[in-house]
């Protein structure tokens, strides 16, 4: 049965702001160390990146590291769905009032502990797949001793007491605190917020985060709740030919007619989204919240 879901995914800027601190006044304060295990190279998949009509490649006009987006691989004809992806993580929230954060933060550790005791297929999809996503966003957690923290609450089920939890996992070097401290600032930017029965919620489909915005899209993008699979699910499909080599996109706001949007403030300086807004709209604006 197709259920009614209200999305958006915000995408913001890049720009993640780290609390690093330094001089007396933050003494007491432990410094995150700058430094990632995760290594950003993006392993091509047998048989394809979702499925074979479609790979990630970079955007020649874009510039950096954050040039990828999706192309096709061979011509793709009206109509022709090119993905249909499950969400990697899902979370409805129980009660109407909870926040944003405590979503966000819910999904982090559920993540996350697909990571300390997933499988190794998991572990790897999380390291190559989701840490290698964009991010943004104010930081979730203050000091490095609350990454930790969040890291011990983070237990093999049933298992009271154990030595092994997602603290010592973050010790072993495997993950860094750095990179936990950056998960949820990943899940906040690329987060689908969906509704379920009145109750609001989010999801996480990575391989859709790939698609760049464009204002004549094609491409365009549903999301569904599946109750026999009990998730939702993305479908993609292409909304007019499309060349081989040509590269897909979505946009970001569709129905969104006004002339400047949160995602042209994220543009600004790129392209002929940019638009040169006020400092006090560009404020308004980066607090509206949009939805598809
Ligand atoms: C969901 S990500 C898309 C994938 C991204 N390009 C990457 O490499 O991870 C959204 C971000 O991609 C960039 N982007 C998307 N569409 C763009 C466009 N039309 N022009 C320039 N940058 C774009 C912006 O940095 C935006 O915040």
């Amino acid at each position: 049965m197709r259920l009614g879901t209200r999305l958006s995914s915000r995408l913001r800027s890049g720009v993640f702001s780290s609390p690093l601190y330094h001089g007396s006044v933050f003494a007491q304060v432990r410094c995150f160390a700058r430094v990632s295990t995760i290594n950003g190279i993006i392993p091509s998949p047998p048989g394809g990146f979702v499925t074979t009509d479609i790979k990630i490649d970079m955007n020649p006009s874009f510039g950096g590291t954050y040039a990828r987006g999706v192309f096709a691989t061979r011509e793709i004809s009206f109509g022709r769905e090119i993905m249909n992806v499950p969400a990697f993580a899902m979370y409805i929230s129980e009660h109407k009032e909870e926040s944003l954060r405590e979503q966000v933060m819910i999904i982090t550790k559920d993540v996350f502990s697909k990571l300390v005791y997933g499988t190794p297929q998991e572990k790897e999809y999380i390291k190559t797949r989701v840490m290698t996503l964009m991010s943004g966003g104010v930081s979730y957690f203050t000091r490095e001793k609350d990454v930790f923290d969040f890291a011990e609450e983070v237990r093999p089920p049933g298992k009271e007491g154990t030595i092994c939890n997602g603290a010592s996992y973050l010790l072993s070097g495997e993950f860094s605190s750095y990179d936990l401290q950056k998960l949820p600032l990943i899940i906040d930017f690329n987060r689908f917020e969906v509704e379920y029965r009145g109750r609001r919620g989010m999801c996480l489909f990575t391989e859709a985060s790939y698609f760049n915005h464009s204002c004549e899209p094609n491409v365009e993008i549903s999301v569904n709740y599946n109750s026999v699979k009990s998730n939702f699910f993305l479908s993609a499909r292409a909304v007019r030919p499309i060349r081989e080599g040509e590269e897909l996109y979505i946009h970001y706001m569709p129905g969104n007619n006004l002339p400047i949007s949160r995602f042209a403030l994220a543009m600004k300086g790129a392209g002929d989204l940019s638009a040169p807004v006020s400092s006090a709209r560009a404020e308004a604006l980066a607090r509206s919240p949009f939805c598809f």
